[in-house]
This record gives structure tokens, sequence and C-alpha cells, in this order.
């Protein structure tokens, strides 16, 4: 098209010239109803949203074209972001009956992934953030960036800036690479920018588009003085303020480049040392935002039972970077015990924070000039809802702060109330806008369109008299405007100041002088009431959007609020515990606690205890299946969930505050990422072992399961020697590696937990319940069968294992169990092993002889777990909500379980001694 330039039509030349300009974007072109883009742009629009495309011919030549409806756009509009483009939006920029020729035409935004503000295209209860890592030369040359930030290895230092353009939100940070990495994983862009000069490394790993920008924006002083606009550029490091600076003008350059963004109110400088620190895989592998099969559950949605979108965002925000300062952290958990506490309270601020609209980015678009009159109510409805929000705080001590910053904008609501109708329309230029009695002259306006109307609605009945034409009717039609229509048969009587407008076949139509003045008048009257509506419309939101510090400070408190009272809500309804994080306490003690995720699926979750001096390795084995990953995260989030200021789900639970918590858990092959999973897991554990302090929780789940046994099984025991005398973090180690155990005979701080199987009636029944000492077999064949692999293979794999475990081979032969961690050598059995047979057969008569009436011939692992079970069952019978037939029923159980278990000489009654030290 451009070697047709000459050629082309003056819509077409101009659309080519924007396209030029904006040629990183599909340029969509405002044309009547549509959307319109042509040629190439056109093709892409039609695949993408599956839109008709149109070839046009005209004496140029032909083109494509494609049209968006739009009343229909968001949706379509969504097709193209979603698909990675950018589109930039040309609207007509002046008035097309003023314009001579053709119609000017302006880019007024354009929409990317990170930085649309269209109420439909954006998720409601979470932001949507645009980032930027830039170094701190802007890339112009290799010197060494300026210290800042963490600096913890090696490299250059980069700035983090994100900004969320829909509420104003705005911050920064700097980092080594590292540090990058963690702050976009909690960031979570829908978009980054990239400057000049950074490692690809950094941005590649985003999980989003990445944009670029020209490098020119990113020099320091280019990018200070944008950010000159927003706040004291000095405050900020070198590499922060090229960030910041870039980041808001490519936001600035998504608004139109209208100039400073001003509901962008302050640029927050942060530490991300100064919360709890979670990287991208602790937020994975805690499943935390993201569920892992992509459909469950995650720790989020249990927990929010927020009642606004402003409340959503902050309970996001608060899970993301928990804190780590005591004071806060116990100020949080006080009020959330203040409302948990008071149920009347509670539900009333919640049935009032029901009522209140997104005030954020309601305060956003009154600042952009782009909210309506609807905005403008739904504004007044939120600020009306704050005095019962006010009111049902009155007199809690704990939530007075929170209720002193909830100023319910009294003059401001009663302002849009006075000024706004009650339902007022869409389009802000079509009247209807504004109250009576707000404005004199739009009243004095509307007083002579009414009177003029009242006036022509007696008209039919005066002008009936004085013609005696009893048939006679004024109507109004669009086209014509008034009229006096009288039937042929009575035209001899039409007086003589009618004037003819228009026959029709049975009848004419006529006006009077008298008649044409009021017209006039009234529709010259409703026209200027409308622009006057308008005008008095834009003051009032120029006048709201002066107020954005105060909306902005009341959104603040508001979704405080609401996600104290959700924290609350959560921790009542599914039962949690205020945590006690006092400085004094230096372990993990959880009684009876519970995963808040899994609880809610599992038919009946068993709960386990915990209790972890600080710097204890805990070494857990167990067979597959039988919930030792399910009870490392749960141990991990209650720690998360208790510095995030919620309560956590356990009977009792005494926290200490962590300075990270790493996990290393589950399956994070990353085949897109071109990373087999053994290198991907060898990268997560040098993180650990390289950033882990005295002051962190560890989770690693199967560490060295990728590579082969004896390799595997030497990584991992390096690792646990490696936390335990360098590193000394608090760690949770799952490993099949059994060989590990001993261990806890050589470490101070190393111990082991297990968790038990139970074989019943031929089945492997998985007990939940952690216990101490190390399990005895991993029952992984038995899974392979339950999980439906073939007869065959399941059979040959139990000879294979008994085969292993006989010629010496395999982990177990490293150094034989302690099967209960009784520390009971007789108890292993005559030569410390057991084979899986002997496990799978324990207690349990298979009728074939095997079993030669020697009750207590099974591994005494097992049979003690069992014993165990039975005891904590009986200690866990609800006998206060157990009716007598229930009890009995129960009682004939654990009577069975007892004889299968075996009634041999046991003296042992501390198996589940974990928590309690010994009583039973
Ligand atoms: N305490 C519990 N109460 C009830 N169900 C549980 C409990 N813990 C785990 N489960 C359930 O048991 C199943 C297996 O749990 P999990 O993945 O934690 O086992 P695992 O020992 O880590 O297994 P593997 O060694 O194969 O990774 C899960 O489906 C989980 O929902």
């Amino acid at each position: 098209m451009l070697d047709r330039r000459e050629e082309l039509t003056p819509m077409l030349a101009q659309y080519v010239e924007v396209a030029e300009r904006y040629d990183d974007a599909v340029v969509l072109f405002r044309v009547g109803d549509f959307y319109k883009a042509f040629c190439e742009a056109a093709d892409e629009v039609a695949r993408v949203c599956e839109l008709t495309r149109i070839e046009r011919e005209d004496s140029t030549g032909t083109y494509t074209a494609c049209g968006i409806p739009v009343d229909n756009a968001p949706k379509y509009l969504k097709r193209l972001l979603d698909a990675e483009y950018r589109v930039a939006v040309a609207d007509q920029v002046e008035d097309p009956e003023e314009a001579s020729g053709l119609v000017e035409r302006a880019v007024t935004q354009v929409l990317t992934p990170g930085t649309v503000v269209e109420e439909e295209l954006l998720a409601e209860g979470s932001n949507t953030y645009v980032a930027c890592v830039a170094t701190a030369d802007g890339g112009s040359d290799d010197s060494a960036a300026e210290a800042g930030g963490d600096g913890a290895r090696d490299g250059p230092t980069y700035g983090v800036a994100h900004v969320d353009v829909s509420t104003g939100e705005c911050a920064v940070t700097a980092g080594d690479a590292a540090a990058v990495d963690e702050e976009l994983a909690r960031i979570d862009p829908a978009e980054l920018l990239g400057g000049p000069g950074v490692d690809p490394g950094v941005v590649d790993g985003a999980d989003c588009m990445v944009t670029e920008r020209d490098a020119g924006k990113f020099a320091p002083d280019a990018a200070g003085a944008v950010l000159d606009r927003y706040a004291d550029p000095d405050r900020f490091d070198a590499a922060e303020r090229v960030a910041a600076g870039a980041l808001l003008s490519y936001a600035e350059y998504t608004q139109g480049d209208d100039g400073p963004l001003e509901y962008v109110r302050r640029v927050r400088r942060y530490d991300p040392r100064r919360s709890l620190r979670l990287d991208a895989t602790a937020l994975r592998g805690l499943e935390l935002f993201e569920n892992h099969v992509g459909s469950g559950r995650t720790l989020f949605d249990t927990l929010d039972e927020t009642r606004s979108a402003l409340g959503r965002r902050r309970l996001r925000a608060w899970l993301r970077r928990p804190l780590v300062d005591r004071e806060a952290i116990e100020a949080r958990h006080d009020a959330v015990a203040a409302f948990a506490e008071r149920t009347l309270v509670r539900e009333d601020v919640r049935e009032a924070l029901s009522a209140a609209y997104d005030l954020e980015r309601l305060a956003g678009r009154v600042s952009r000039g782009r909210a309506n009159a609807r905005d403008l109510r739904s504004l007044h409805d939120t600020l009306a809802a704050v005095p019962a929000v006010r009111e049902a705080l009155a007199g809690v001590d704990a939530l007075a702060d929170v209720r002193a910053d909830l100023d319910p904008l009294d003059d401001l609501r009663e302002l849009i109330d006075a000024a706004v109708a009650e339902d007022p329309p869409q389009e802000i230029t079509d009247g209807g806008v504004i109250r009576a009695g707000y404005d004199d002259e739009l009243d004095e306006i509307r007083t002579t369109a009414r009177e003029g109307r009242e006036w022509i609605a007696e008209l039919e009945e005066r002008e009936r008299e004085r013609t005696g034409i009893d048939t006679l009717e004024v109507g109004y039609t669009q086209v014509h405007g008034y009229y006096i229509e009288v039937t042929n048969g009575q035209l001899d009587k039409v007086p003589d100041d009618y004037t003819r407008r228009q026959t029709l076949k049975n009848s004419e139509r006529f006006y009077t002088p008298e008649l044409k003045r009021r017209e006039d008048e009234i529709l010259g009257a409703d026209e200027r009431a409308d622009a006057l509506e308008y005008e008095l419309f834009v003051d009032l939101r120029e006048g709201v959007a002066v107020e954005s510090d105060r909306i902005g400070a009341l959104a603040d408190a508001v979704a405080r609020v609401d996600a104290l009272a959700a924290l609350a809500t959560a921790a009542v309804e599914r039962d949690y515990v205020r945590p006690e994080v006092g400085a004094d306490v230096d372990e993990i003690r959880l009684k009876r606690s519970r995963h808040p995720v899994v609880e809610e699926t599992a038919a009946e979750f068993v709960p386990n205890d915990a209790a972890l001096p600080r710097g204890t390795v805990a070494l857990i084995t167990g067979p597959n299946m039988s919930g030792k990953s399910t009870y490392m995260r749960q141990v991990a989030l209650a720690v998360v969930l208790a510095q995030a200021g919620s309560f956590v789900p356990a009977d009792a639970a005494r926290l200490p505050v962590v300075d990270r918590v790493f996990t290393r858990v589950g399956a994070s092959d990353d085949i897109a990422g071109g990373e087999s999973t053994f290198m991907r897991e060898m990268r997560e554990l040098t993180d650990v072992l390289h950033d882990a302090t005295a002051d962190s929780l560890v989770v690693l789940d199967e560490v060295g399961r990728g590579t082969s046994t004896t390799d595997g099984r030497a990584i991992a025991r390096a690792a646990v020697e490696f936390l335990h005398d360098e590193t000394g973090a608090t760690t949770l180690f799952a490993t099949h590696y059994h060989g590990l155990t001993d261990l806890a005979d050589e470490y101070d701080r190393v111990v082991n937990r297990h968790f038990a199987a139970a074989e019943r009636d031929g089945e492997v029944t998985f007990l939940h319940r952690v216990r101490e000492g190390a399990a005895s077999s991993s029952y992984g064949v038995e899974v392979a069968e339950l999980a439906g692999v073939p007869d065959p293979v399941v059979a040959r794999a139990h000879d294979l294992v008994a085969a292993d475990r006989e010629g010496g081979g395999g982990d177990g032969a490293e150094s034989p169990p302690d099967p209960a961690g009784t520390d009971d050598g007789e108890a292993a059995g005559g030569d410390g092993q057991r084979t899986l047979a002997e496990v799978a057969t324990n207690g349990h008569d298979r009728g074939d002889g095997e079993r030669d009436g020697d009750k207590d011939a099974g591994p005494p692992a097992v049979r003690d777990d069992a014993v165990a079970d039975l005891l904590a069952d009986l200690r866990d019978l609800p006998l206060a909500e157990t009716t007598p037939l229930e009890a009995l029923n129960r009682l004939h159980d654990l009577q069975r379980r007892a004889a299968e278990a075996g009634d041999g000489d046991r003296d042992d009654t501390d198996d589940d001694a974990t928590l309690d030290g010994g009583r039973p």
C-alpha cells in the first residue's frame, strides 16, 4: 500500500500514516459504528477475532478491510490482547460536522495486555501490572551499575518497577538478577519491558508478553525527567530511576501520550526484604494462587471471603508479601481476632462492603476523565456504605486505627448526590445526567423546554375548540417536528394561520407560527441543556479528581477492613487458630494442623502435629501417597498464613517469624523452558543452598530423584549435611532414600519422621499420620497396583523388589532402616531387613498358610503404627457428638483393628509422641 500512497483515498492515506507511527501495534480507525483495520492489519484482525474480511475496491485498486463493532468492541479487543497484540485505537478528534473534508483522527489509546484500563478487559479482583527491568546506565555502557538493593551475589543491579495503570499503583525496587526473578514472580505482570543492557535471561523467564521500547527511553536523563513528573528522582537509586521513568513513559504512551498520568499519585520505593520472601518456586509449590493441575483450588480461593474487589486485591497482596515485622504481624492478628470474636460486627461490615464498588479503579477513571455519570453514582454509593462500616467498628480497640482512616468523604458524597441524577444514562452527552436544583441556568432552560411542551400538550384541545375540527390531532415526528393534523373531510375548516407542512393520503399536516416558535424554543433548549449538562458534569468530574488523594486513602482503608474481615471469616468458618508469634518463639509447633486446601476437598482430613525447634532438619519418609508432601506444605502454609496476618488451620500454633520460605516440591518439569526435570531441580536446590539463612524455612521433596540412585542419594545426603551444618535453616526433607535416615544418629538436629501405611484386607491403607522415626517401606508397587498398572507387571515388580532386597541391592541395602524409630534393633527383625512381601502381608491371613499362627510375625513398624492409630482414633472420638449406637459400632471397629494389629507384648505407648514429648 505504501507504494500506492499518492493514489490512496484520504482516509486510507491517514490510516497508513498512523500505522507507520504505531508500527508495533494493530491500528484501528473509528469509522461510524466500527473500529476498522485495513490491509494486512485487517487480515490479522479477521483471523484473530474470527470476523469477516471484506475486499474493497475503489479508484486506487482493491484492499481488505475488517471492522469491529464499537458496541461489542471489548470482546474482540480481548482476543487481540490475549493473542499478544498491541492495539492502537484512533478516534475522531474533531467534530465531524465542523470538519472541512476528512475528519481528523489521532491515537487516543494503545491497548496492551499490561496497560488496559477498560473495565471489561480487566480481571475484577486482581491487579493488571506492566513491569519494567532496567540497568542504571540504561544500557549505554557496560560499566558496573550503581550499588543498591540486595546485591547478595555478583552481577549488575537492576531496577524493577511496576504500575497498575487502572488504579495508579506504582512501585519500584532494585536487586540482582535473582532478586529480579523473585520480584517478577510476585508482581506477576501481564507485560514486561526489558531495558537495553538487561541480561536476556532476566526477562525471558517472565511468563508474559515482553515489550521492546526505544533505547532512548531508558537513557538515564530521559527516564529521570519523566520520573520527575511523579516523584523526586533523588529518592531513588540510579537503576530504580531508569526503570520507573521508562515504565511511566510507556504508561503515558499507552494512554494517548497526553502528559503525566495524574492518578499515579506516588511512586513507592520498597525493599523486598521487608516482607517474607517467596520466590516463583515457592509460590508455585505451595499453590498460593495457582493450582498444579490448573483447575483445583488454591490457598487464595480458600481464604477469599472478601466482599469487594479492593479487599480481594489486598488479600492477594498480603499473601504475596507476608510480613516479617513481628509487631505488624501481631497487629494484624489482633485485628483479625477482633473480627473473629464479634460475629455481628463482622457480618455488618461485610454486608456494608458488599455495596462497595472498586474505588481505586473508579478514582482512576475519574482522573483520566473517563468516568461517566454512572461511575460517579457508584462512587457515591460506595461512600454511602462507609458510615455503616464505621458504626459497626465503633468501640473495637483493635480496629480503631483502620476505623479512623475510613473517612466517608461526606462533602464529596453530598456534592455528587446533589449533582448527578439517581439513575443516569450511560452517555454523558445526551442529557439526563444532572439533577434539577443543581444549576440555576440549567433549571431555567429546562423550565423553558417544559413550558413549551406543556403549551404543545394543551394545543390540541385549544385548536379543536378554536377551529371546530373535533378530529384535529397534534403530533411529532423526528423528521418534520411538531404538526397539527386535519383529515381531508375537515380541511375546509382550517384557519388562515395554518401553514401546510406535509400531505398524507387521508390528511394534511400543518403548523402555526406560534407552534414553530415553541418548537424552536424547545429544541434549542434541549440542545443547550445537553451541552450545559455535559459541561457541568465535566466540571464536577474534575472537582472529584482533585480529591483523588482522599479517595485513595479511603480505598486503602476499605481494602484493609475487607481483607481483615475476610481472614476472620475464614478463621471462624474453617476453625483456624490464632498463632503465637512472640519474640520468644523459637520453634514451629503445631497441634493437629491441617492443610487449608486439601482439608476442604478430602473426605476426611487427618490432622497432624509438628514440633521443629529452629534449625531442625526433619527427614520425612513413608510410602508413596502417604501424605508427606501434604504435610510439608501444610507446615509451610501455616508459616505463610501466620505472617500474612491470618489465623492457621490447627488446634494450636507457635510459629517463628521466618525471612524466606524455600520449596522444592512436586513435579515442575519445564519442558517449554527446555530444561530437564533434574536440571531444574538442581537449579532450585542451588537457590536454596545459596540463599537460605538460619531464619529460613526450607521444604524439599525428594531431592535427587531425577538422577541415578547413587548420585541422587549422594546429593540428598550432602544437601542435608549442608543445611544442617552451614545454613541452619529449619528444614523438612522428604525422601525415599531410606538410607538417609541414619543421619539422625550422626547429627544433633536431624530428626526422623515417617508416614505409615496399614494393610488391611489385602489392601494398603494410608493413615496420613506423621510419627517419630523412619519408615520401613515405599509401597511403590502397591501404589502402582492401585493406579491400575496391569497385574503381570505388578507381580513381576514384586518379584524384582524381593530379589533386589535379598541380593542386597537398592537403597534399602545401604543401611537397615529403623522401622518405627524406636531404636529397637530387635524390632526390625533378624537381619534388619524386611521384604516388601513381608510388609504387605503383615498381620493379615491370606489363608494360604503363609501366616503360621504367629500374630507377631509381621514387622513391628506396621503393627506399632496400627496400634498408634487405634489409640489416636480412640483419643479423637467425639464422645459428646456420638450416639450410643455409633459408639458401639466404633468400639466394635476398634476391637477388630486391635485383633488385627495383634496383642503382642507391647510396652511402648509413645508412638504418637511427636508433639507431646512422649505423653500418650
Ligand atoms: N492428612 C491427610 N488427611 C487426608 N488425606 C491426606 C492427608 N495427607 C495427604 N492426603 C491425601 O493423600 C494423597 C497423597 O498425599 P501426598 O501427595 O502428600 O503423598 P506423598 O507421601 O507426598 O506421596 P509421594 O511420595 O508419592 O509424592 C493426596 O491425595 C492427599 O489429598
